[in-house]
């Protein structure tokens, strides 16, 4: 607010002379009227000057104070008296001669009363005049300051008449100041109120961002969790991917052939494949010929069907011919990180490969060379130069037994780093695929195929490892199954079961790789002194295969149900090879644990061979599957209408040669049991 000059309330204030001057008047006018541009500061209310008397006026006390100069008033010059009597004040001063002393009236007489008269006439006349000269210049003085009163006096009033008139306009201005300022008050209140209402907003908001932010914090922390978790399984999934493109690779050119069936059997099928072609062309017809046809169509699929059950049978004979537990031997050719001597190993039998032939040179006492020959002889012996198809090739038609309903068993056995993992799982090229994902490959293909004679087939699988005699689920949620799993069995539809395994709903072969390639990742390795990456446990994938067949099957059959198990057995080396120092005693535990589990499978497969040779009536011999969790989770693939088949697994070393002949002696006790109704021809 503007310091605005303070004026007397009264309006009948009488401002005086002394008062500022004009020039400091309109000087403060022109302050104020820039002071009003300004922010002003407005006088209280009602505040007013003490009145001051009124001054005499500046002219009339610089008339005053001009007395000594001036003339002082003059009264009406009168007349000089001519008696001392009447000597007025306008006598002449005392310093003045005396006037003459009169004489007396008697006694001057009348002409010197004359003379002297005239003289003070003509003195006073002078004097008169004087006075009237001076009487003159001090009226016309006086009149001069009157006028120039006046006109400061008008001044004055015009000075008061701009005051008053500058002091309604600042009444005016204050009353506007005022009601400004009310509106201001009113408007400063809703603004205190608006920023107020505004802060408890701001707050509200900034709580709100608060819990926001720490929302958001929790989700970004979740958010990293799901993509540490996301990025794990990505690679994971990258890996699989990578083996899952091998494994296309390997298989855009993969051709399998049956070539093992027997000849007779062969020409039966193409046979019955001529009459099945002959039979549709003739349903054809029929179709054509409408319904007087209709019968004979359906005695031509009847016939179709039996063809169908006909092929069945001699292929179990087949099958059975070959003996329902056969073992197959598989020495693995020497590799460029073997740094030992090779073995003498021969194999003479170049028309049917039956047989191996290993051989050892010693001193004897005497100092003799002694040389040792020990002569096996199996279903088949595979040299080291024979390729992962050949020895499929050999068990294609055991493989495809489980889509006809069998459960079919194929072991892998060996010591460590004999190629029991290379037979079974193989490499990750076409090549080098083993017996697992081939075997999947044609379970697969033959259910296909097996769609055109009104079979449709649903499969399952399960993929575990047996490691010091617990059982762990490869196919888990985690790498690490912490699990507690029982093995089930069904007495009357002699199916297995474990608990808490997780069972997988297979529909492509490659889905059955990627979880192959996960399964494999978590196996239980463990470093040996015999080999860098050796397994140390069982792993047993199993799958499950259900037939339907509305129209029914061959014998009429609607039904059926089979299994293909593949075990990857552990290293079967004696405990002083793997830990001569015995420094290990976890490893020391597991190779125990896997002796224990193997010599339970050969007092198993030597338990069903004394019942198979007792003949009918031994059926209730005991058979010690519960030695084992392997023996007792494989109980219904190694007996009844099972199919098992040993691949015995040999290094060509040297320096594994009596592993490699413990391991012969073993499988020639499993290649001489004769198991359910089938008899195993011997040729050794
Ligand atoms: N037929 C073969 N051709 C080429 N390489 C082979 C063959 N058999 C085995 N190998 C190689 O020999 C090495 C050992 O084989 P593998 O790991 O299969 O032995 P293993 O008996 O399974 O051993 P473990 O008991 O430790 O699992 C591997 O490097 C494998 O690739």
């Amino acid at each position: 607010m503007s310091r605005l000059p303070r004026l007397h309330s009264s309006p009948d204030r009488t401002y005086t002379t002394s008062g500022p001057s004009m020039s400091m008047l309109k000087r403060k006018a022109t302050d104020d009227d820039e002071a009003l541009d300004q922010p002003r500061k407005l006088p209280a209310i009602g505040a007013s000057r003490p009145t001051r008397a009124l001054q005499p006026s500046r002219t009339a006390s610089n008339l005053a104070k001009a007395g000594p100069s001036l003339p002082k008033p003059l009264t009406k010059p009168q007349a000089p008296s001519l008696t001392r009597s009447t000597r007025g004040t306008s006598a002449p001063p005392a310093t003045r001669p005396p006037p003459p002393t009169r004489p007396s009236a008697t006694a001057r007489g009348a002409p010197a009363r004359t003379v002297r008269s005239v003289s003070g006439r003509v003195t006073d006349d002078k004097r008169f005049s004087e006075l009237q000269e001076q009487l003159t210049s001090i009226e016309s003085a006086r009149a001069a300051d009157a006028a120039r009163v006046a006109q400061d006096m008008e001044a004055e009033r015009s000075k008061v008449a701009d005051l008053q008139a500058n002091h309604l306009a600042l009444s005016r201005e204050l009353a506007t100041a005022k009601t400004q300022e009310l509106t201001h008050r009113r408007e400063l209140v809703n603004a205190s109120d608006e920023i107020e209402a505004l802060k408890k907003k701001h707050s509200r908001e900034v709580h709100d961002l608060e819990m926001d932010v720490k929302q958001r914090d929790r989700e970004i922390r979740q958010v990293n969790e799901d993509l540490r978790l996301c990025r794990g399984d990505l690679d994971r999934e990258r890996e699989t991917v990578s083996a899952l493109k091998s494994t296309l690779a390997q298989q855009s050119t993969a051709h399998l052939t049956l070539t093992t069936q027997s000849q007779a059997l062969q020409a039966q099928m193409d046979a019955y494949a001529r009459m099945v072609a002959d039979l549709t062309a003739k349903l054809e017809a029929a179709e054509r010929l409408g319904e007087d046809l209709k019968k004979e169509v359906e005695e031509a699929k009847k016939e179709v069907r039996e063809g169908e059950a006909v092929r069945r049978r001699l292929h179990n004979m087949v099958q059975e011919l070959k003996g329902n537990i056969r073992v197959f031997c598989r020495v693995r050719p020497v590799l460029p990180s073997d740094a030992e001597e090779e073995a003498n190993m021969v194999f003479p039998d170049q028309r049917d490969n039956k047989e191996i032939v290993l051989s050892s040179t010693s001193e004897s006492a005497t100092g003799q060379e002694r040389r040792e020959v020990y002569n096996f002889g199996f279903d088949r012996v595979f040299e080291p130069k024979a390729t992962q198809a050949e020895v499929f090739e050999e068990i294609s038609q055991l493989a495809q037994s489980c889509t006809d309903g069998y459960n079919v068993c194929i072991f892998a056995y060996g010591q460590t780093g004999s190629g029991k993992s290379f037979t079974m799982e193989g490499g990750p090229t076409e090549d080098t695929a083993g017996m697992i994902p081939r075997a999947v490959d044609q379970v697969f293909r033959v259910t296909e195929e097996m769609k055109s004679k009104g079979w449709e087939y649903t499969m399952e699988g399960q993929f575990l490892e047996i490691y010091n005699e617990t059982i762990n689920d490869l196919l888990g949620a985690h790498d690490f199954d912490k699990k507690k799993h029982e093995i089930k069995h069904d007495p009357k539809t002699g199916a297995t079961r474990v608990t808490d395994i997780n069972v997988i709903q297979l529909e492509s072969a490659s889905q059955v790789r990627a979880l192959l390639a996960v399964a494999q990742r978590r196996r239980s390795v463990a470093a040996t002194m015999v080999n860098e990456r050796s397994s140390r446990s069982h792993s047993v994938f199993t799958l499950r295969i259900r037939g339907v067949n509305v129209a029914g099957g061959p014998d009429g059959e609607q039904r059926c149900e089979g299994s293909l198990n593949l075990v990857d057995l552990a290293g079967s080396e004696r405990l002083n090879v793997s830990f001569a120092n015995g420094a290990d005693k976890e490893r020391v535990k597991e190779t125990q644990s896997i002796n224990k589990s193997l010599s339970a499978l050969g007092d198993v497969i030597a338990a069903l061979g004394e019942k198979g040779a007792a003949g009918p009536g031994a059926e209730t011999k005991h058979i010690p599957y519960r030695n084992s969790k392997l023996t007792y989770l494989l109980q219904n693939s190694l007996s009844g209408n099972s199919k098992t088949l040993m691949f015995l697994n040999l290094s060509p070393l040297a320096a594994h040669l009596n592993e490699s002949l413990t391991s012969l002696r073993f499988a020639t006790k499993v290649n001489n049991t004769t198991i359910g109704t089938a008899k195993k021809a011997r040729i050794s």
